[in-house]
């Protein structure tokens, strides 16, 4: 499956979330009826939208929750600024910035920043993971501890490539990309999120081309998170790098105004 059809997954509703799964169908284009024999499907209920995985060893509903679990574990105890997405965006002291999160996922990395007090600009072409990441926004923005925060954030579906020519020249101080790289086997078991991701989405074989617009868009800096011994984007050797233990952030400078 890639970014063109994932809209066709089932989506099935609770009964008092009828409509209200109308809409969405409406807006991503999802299809609401039963589920065949998809591996894949969205269920909306009181709890809010989850992907569905069947069959034998499917990994759990996958929902975005900024609120409890590994999110508010990452908010309390992760390092706040010392972090390394932190000090790869530059930030200092109370200092916060506009950063433009181009391919936004689940927004893992924009809540991070967001909550470090970012403002933080997303873009997400993929229905479905558009979906999940605009329900678990509207989930967050009810909770008194992290309203604020995904207050900070803002989504736009669509593609990023289209929508950062449709920027103005140094419309962010950073511009931040993660495309989907391919993991290891066995890599990826490890983390929920990203193992469904792998089966649904085909990688982003055309990530190569977001940099030199991102340059363009970004005031101070574009950061791009990579694995560790990942190539860089585009082929292109970055100006310097932030490690991690299993992740790598390149950063490029902006374009000269
Ligand atoms: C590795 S995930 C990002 C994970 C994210 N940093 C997080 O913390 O959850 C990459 C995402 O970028 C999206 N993406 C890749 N290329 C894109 C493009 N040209 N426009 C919009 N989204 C894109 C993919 O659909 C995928 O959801």
């Amino acid at each position: 499956m890639n970014h063109d059809v994932n809209a066709s997954l089932p989506l099935e509703a609770a009964s008092e979330q009828l409509s209200a799964a109308d809409l969405l169908a409406e807006r991503y284009g999802f299809v609401c009826r039963p589920r065949r024999d998809e591996a894949h499907s969205l269920w909306l209920d009181a709890q809010g939208l989850a992907l569905l995985s069947h069959g034998p060893q499917a990994p759990g509903p996958l929902r975005v929750d900024f609120v409890a679990g590994a999110a508010a574990h990452r908010r309390k105890f992760g390092g706040g600024r010392g972090q390394a997405v932190a000090k790869a965006i530059g930030l200092k002291g109370t200092q916060t910035c506009r950063v433009l999160d181009a391919t936004a996922g689940l927004g893992g990395d924009a809540f991070v920043l967001a909550s470090l007090g970012c403002e933080v600009q997303m873009f997400e072409r993929v229905a479905v993971v558009a979906a999940l990441l605009e329900d678990g926004l509207l989930r967050a923005a009810e909770d008194p501890e992290v309203g604020d925060i995904v207050a900070r954030m803002q989504l736009q579906y669509g593609d990023a490539l289209q929508l950062l020519r449709e920027q103005p020249d140094a419309a962010f101080d950073v511009v931040f990309l993660d495309p989907m790289f391919p993991e290891k086997r066995g890599t990826a078991r490890a983390r929920k999120g990203m193992q469904v991701f792998q089966q649904l989405l085909s990688g982003d074989p055309d990530a190569d081309g977001l940099l030199l617009e991102a340059c363009r868009v970004a005031r101070r800096r574009v950061v791009v998170k990579r694995p560790k011994g990942a190539p860089w984007l585009a082929d292109r050797a970055p100006s310097g790098a932030i490690g991690g233990d299993s992740t790598r952030f390149d950063l490029y400078p902006a374009l000269p105004a």
